[in-house]
Parts: structure tokens; C-alpha cells; sequence
């Protein structure tokens, strides 16, 4: 069977004695992934990307026994397959497969709390991503602060009466590009992104907002407005929402959510700072997704998120 390159390093690793074996670095630390047979192997997008060549029969009898991020391989255990493949009974096949660390934009407006704990997740390694640009329409905000002291190149957009030095659209995308930026993260920020920006970052853009969407979203819902409207609606429930950016505000597809309870004598502020809470977990989580290409979509259109303790799991 003529099996592809990266295919024959993977059998060698754990078949050593086969003729196709050249010889690569054992991986330090080995992954498992406990899948479930083949199937999952379509399903999981992450080694889709890597082509590891594989000729399907090959894997048919071989399920995922475990993978960690963090060391970049993987340990397939094979048993008998359906095909000529080398792969003998109870043999293991440990893959080289790296993800690429990627690079992120976040925009913000205000005190920039929720870019913070990105940065701080990526800082201390949970995160397999580097926040290299702040944007932000407002040089003096609180996120912008936090940009100058922890060495964050800062941007402005837009170019606007008190910014006169803000990018234009074109040139906004240009700037991202040259920063090799994978993902725009918004959080906080309160300026409409444009049309040139969504087409250039296609399912790339997310914006975090404080209420559980649809409800209490859309042009005037922002910051405490927010959180005003849920009290006043009466709402027992509320919580932040992640989603993708499309040309209007906050009707882009739901990626995650969480759930709060509004209690019967809260502020607006109690309610806010119980749902900011929420926020800093919460986009930690979807980003550290996003960095490890977890997030898959639905027949149906829907995204989601691969658990990165069991990937058989998706929420
Ligand atoms: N193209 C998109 N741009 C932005 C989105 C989006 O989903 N698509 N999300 C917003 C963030 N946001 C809610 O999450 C939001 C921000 C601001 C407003 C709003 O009404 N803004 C006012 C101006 C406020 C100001 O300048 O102080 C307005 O446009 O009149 C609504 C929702 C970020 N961008
Ligand atoms: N509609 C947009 C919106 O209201 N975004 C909200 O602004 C706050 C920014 O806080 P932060 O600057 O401390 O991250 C967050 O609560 C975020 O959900």
C-alpha cells in the first residue's frame, strides 16, 4: 500500500521494524484522544487541516486514545483494520501534528477587562495564542492603558473628529494583515465594524455581549443600557454571548453562552458585574477553542465547540 510521507512517519513511530519506516523525533510527551473509531477522525477538523494521509481503510480500525495540546502529538492506537495497512494489533501510532500558534487582535472601547483576561490567559499559557494588537476609538480608554504598560502595539479606528489619526477601513485591514492576525476579538468595543473588515476576516471576527442573545441586542443595547433592559423586562435569567461578527449588530451566529440569574432587587451595576464575571470565563474558553481549532459546524449552519477533555463532547 503506498502510504504518504507524514503516513509512513506516523508508522514508524510505532511500528519501528516496518520497511516504511524512516526515522523521525519520538515526540516527547505522547497525546491520546479518546474517540470513537474513524468516524471522529471526519469529525475532527484539526487533523482534516493535517492531511496526515492516512489511506482511510488504515484507520478504520483505529480510534484516538488521547491527545493533550500542549506537546503537539498524538497516540492512535490501531488494532486489526480492515485494510493491508501495516498497522498490526494493539500497536500505537503516535503523530506529529502542530498547531499553529495564532495571533489576535482585540478591540476595545472601555476599561478593557475582558481583554485583559485574554492576555493574562495567554500570558500564563493557557491559551495557545499571543495578543499582538490592541484596536480601540478611544486613546485614552482604560484598555489602551493596559496596552501601552504591557507592550501591546495599539491602533486607532476609526479615523474620527477626536481621533484624527484613526485608520480608515482599507488601511485597517492592511495593518491587520501585516500583524499576521488570525482572530478579531471584540470586547467592549462600541463603533460598527465594517463591511471591509467582515469580508477580510471571514468567520474571524467575535464580539462578547451582556445579555443572552437575541434578547437585548442591536443598535443602543451596550453597557449598562443592557443590563437596564433585562431588569426592566423582568427577565429571570441573563448571561453573556459570544458570537460572530457579521454586518449589523449582534445577529451574527451564537458560538457560546452562559446563564446568570437576574435576582428580584439587583441594580443594573449588581446584574452587570455578576454577568462580567461570566464574560472573563467565558472568553477564555471560546478563545482558547478558537486557538486550538475546536470549533466546528453543524449541517445545519450552527457552530460548535469541541470539549478538549473528551472531543467526542460538543457544546
Ligand atoms: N458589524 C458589527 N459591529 C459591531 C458588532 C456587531 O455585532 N457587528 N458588535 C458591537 C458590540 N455591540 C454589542 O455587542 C454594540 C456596540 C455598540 C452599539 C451601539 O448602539 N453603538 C452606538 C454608538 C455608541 C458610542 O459611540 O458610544 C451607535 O452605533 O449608535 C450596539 C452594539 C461592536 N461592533
Ligand atoms: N454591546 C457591547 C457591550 O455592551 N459590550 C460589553 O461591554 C463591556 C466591556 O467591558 P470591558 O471593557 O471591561 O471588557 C462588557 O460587559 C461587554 O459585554
Amino acid at each position: 500500500m503506498n502510504f504518504s510521507m507524514e503516513a509512513q512517519q506516523i508508522i514508524s513511530i510505532f511500528c519501528p521494524k516496518s520497511s516504511l519506516a524512516p526515522s523521525i523525533p519520538m515526540v516527547k510527551q505522547p497525546f491520546s484522544l479518546n474517540f470513537a473509531p474513524l468516524d471522529s477522525l471526519s469529525s475532527y477538523p484539526f487533523l482534516q487541516s493535517q492531511n496526515l494521509g492516512f489511506p482511510t481503510g488504515a484507520l478504520h480500525a483505529v480510534s484516538f486514545v488521547h491527545k493533550e495540546i500542549c506537546s503537539n502529538s498524538w497516540r492512535i492506537r490501531g488494532s486489526k483494520s480492515s485494510s493491508t495497512a501495516e498497522l498490526e494489533e494493539d500497536h500505537e501510532v503516535r503523530a506529529q501534528v502542530i498547531v499553529r500558534r495564532k495571533k489576535l487582535a482585540v478591540f476595545v472601547s472601555g476599561g478593557g477587562s475582558n481583554f485583559r483576561s485574554i492576555h493574562e490567559a495567554s500570558k500564563r499559557g493557557s491559551l495557545h495564542g499571543d495578543v499582538t494588537v490592541l484596536v480601540t476609538n478611544k486613546s485614552e480608554c482604560g484598555g489602551a492603558e493596559y496596552a501601552k504598560n504591557n507592550g501591546i502595539a495599539i491602533i486607532l479606528f476609526p479615523k474620527a473628529k477626536d481621533e484624527p489619526k484613526g485608520l480608515s477601513p482599507s488601511d485597517l485591514v492592511d495593518t491587520l494583515r501585516n500583524f499576521e492576525v488570525d482572530f478579531v476579538l471584540l470586547a467592549g468595543y462600541l463603533k460598527l465594524i465594517p463591511v471591509e473588515l467582515i469580508r477580510a476576516y471571514e468567520r474571524s471576527i467575535f464580539n462578547i455581549h451582556p445579555s443572552l442573545l437575541p434578547a437585548f441586542g442591536g443598535k443602543g443595547y451596550y453597557g449598562i443600557k443592557v443590563h437596564k433592559a433585562v431588569i426592566a423586562s423582568g427577565a429571570r435569567f441573563s448571561g453573556p454571548t459570544i458570537h460572530f461578527v457579521d454586518e449589523h449588530y449582534d445577529t451574527g451566529r451564537i458560538l457560546a453562552q452562559r446563564v446568570v440569574p437576574v435576582l428580584a432587587n439587583d441594580t443594573a451595576e449588581e446584574l452587570a458585574a455578576r454577568v462580567l464575571n461570566e464574560e472573563h470565563q467565558l472568553y477564555v474558553d471560546v478563545v482558547e477553542a478558537l486557538c486550538e481549532d475546536r470549533v466546528i459546524w453543524r449541517e445545519d449552519g450552527v457552530p460548535l465547540i469541541q470539549s478538549r477533555e473528551n472531543p467526542n463532547e460538543f457544546h
